[in-house]
């Protein structure tokens, strides 16, 4: 696929929806190489992190099973964004480890564990304003190149091109088929197609040349997820990703969330809407004080009577 087969659509200013077309394109380019699903991916074991008097998580225990939506959910200030932030590196735990695919990760750093295959999305979106949409997502590529920065800046390790490969110029082609391409180039080329694929996956390949910073906030939330998409993590995770949205948007949202999932990805969602939670996802913690109280289906966690409580306040039987 080329840019030139994305279509600009004059009508995109920018207040447009962020309700797309849905995308029926298979995109199986996309999908990722996982092991068997049902296994545990992740597991927090007994983690417990304090932050001077402040325990955040006390003690928290559960695991993300390979190839399910898992929600994360708690009243304000439960301790569900320093979970994501223990499991992807910010913080070590105090005590209690993570394991990642059986690996112990805590205390291993944030670009480690992304390139161990755990990526996230952030409450306050974190894009490269001054790159245009495909930049960014670019930039996701670039983490799974193998050529060194002192290979790309030298164009080493040239590669025998296939016929696909070759460029169209006749010079050039003649050149590529006599000495090769560097393996700097054919990554970045790759990286480009498949940043462009990823999106179209996401809805926003319309606006794929603009400035990020230029770009509506359904769209730069949409384009935070590709970006992440682009390392090609094992697990996703997504920090309130339905922030802001009009419940159309909700609905695509939950939507794409599927979709991320039957390209391979197991997805962690931390979200406040419920109808969004119980809707997308296969199994629930729910957090409250920095302690799990409840795990299970939506429909059991949705009944629990401590996740009521948590959500609506106990009941005043003393007055
Ligand atoms: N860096 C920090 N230093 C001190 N306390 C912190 C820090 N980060 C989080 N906390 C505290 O840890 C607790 C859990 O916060 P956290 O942000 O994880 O909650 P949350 O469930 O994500 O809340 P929200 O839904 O409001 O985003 C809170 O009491 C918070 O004030």
């Amino acid at each position: 696929m080329s840019d030139q087969t994305i279509q600009n659509d004059p009508e995109t200013g920018s207040d447009a929806p962020l309700t797309v077309a849905p995308d029926t394109s298979d995109h199986e380019a996309l999908s990722i190489e996982v092991g068997p699903e049902g296994e545990t991916l992740l597991e927090i074991d007994h983690v417990t992190l304090r932050f001077g008097g402040v325990v955040a998580l006390n003690d928290v225990h559960f695991s993300i099973k390979r190839g399910e939506i898992l929600g994360l959910i708690g009243p304000n200030g439960a301790g569900k964004t320093t979970c994501f932030n223990v499991m992807t590196g910010v913080y070590t735990p105090t005590a209690g480890e993570v394991r990642f695919n059986g690996q112990v990760i805590s205390g291993t750093k944030p670009h480690k564990i992304n390139q161990l295959g755990i990526a996230r999305t952030f409450q306050n979106i974190r894009l490269f304003p001054e790159m245009s949409a495909l930049e960014n997502v670019m930039v996701g590529c670039d983490a799974r190149h193998k050529t060194s920065v002192l290979g790309a800046l030298f164009r080493a390790y040239r590669v025998r091109p296939s016929e696909d490969d070759l460029p169209d110029n006749p010079l050039k082609r003649s050149l590529a088929k006599v000495f090769g391409i560097s393996r700097h180039t054919l990554e970045e080329r790759s990286g480009r197609v498949r940043s462009m694929e990823l999106l179209k996956f996401v809805g926003i390949a319309d606006r794929a040349h603009e400035l990020s910073r230029n770009l509506p906030y359904g769209y730069q939330r949409r384009l935070e997820i590709a970006r992440a998409l682009a390392t090609q993590p094992e697990l996703l995770c997504l920090d309130e990703p339905a922030a802001g949205f009009n419940p159309a948007e909700k609905e695509d949202l939950m939507d794409l969330i599927r979709r991320i999932r039957d390209l391979g990805h197991t997805v962690l969602v931390i979200e406040h809407d419920m109808k969004l939670v119980l809707g997308v996802t296969d199994r629930i913690v729910v957090l409250e004080f920095g302690q799990k109280i409840a795990e299970g289906t939506p429909e059991a966690v949705a009944r629990n009577p401590k996740v009521i409580a948590a959500y609506l306040g106990e009941p005043d039987d003393a007055a």
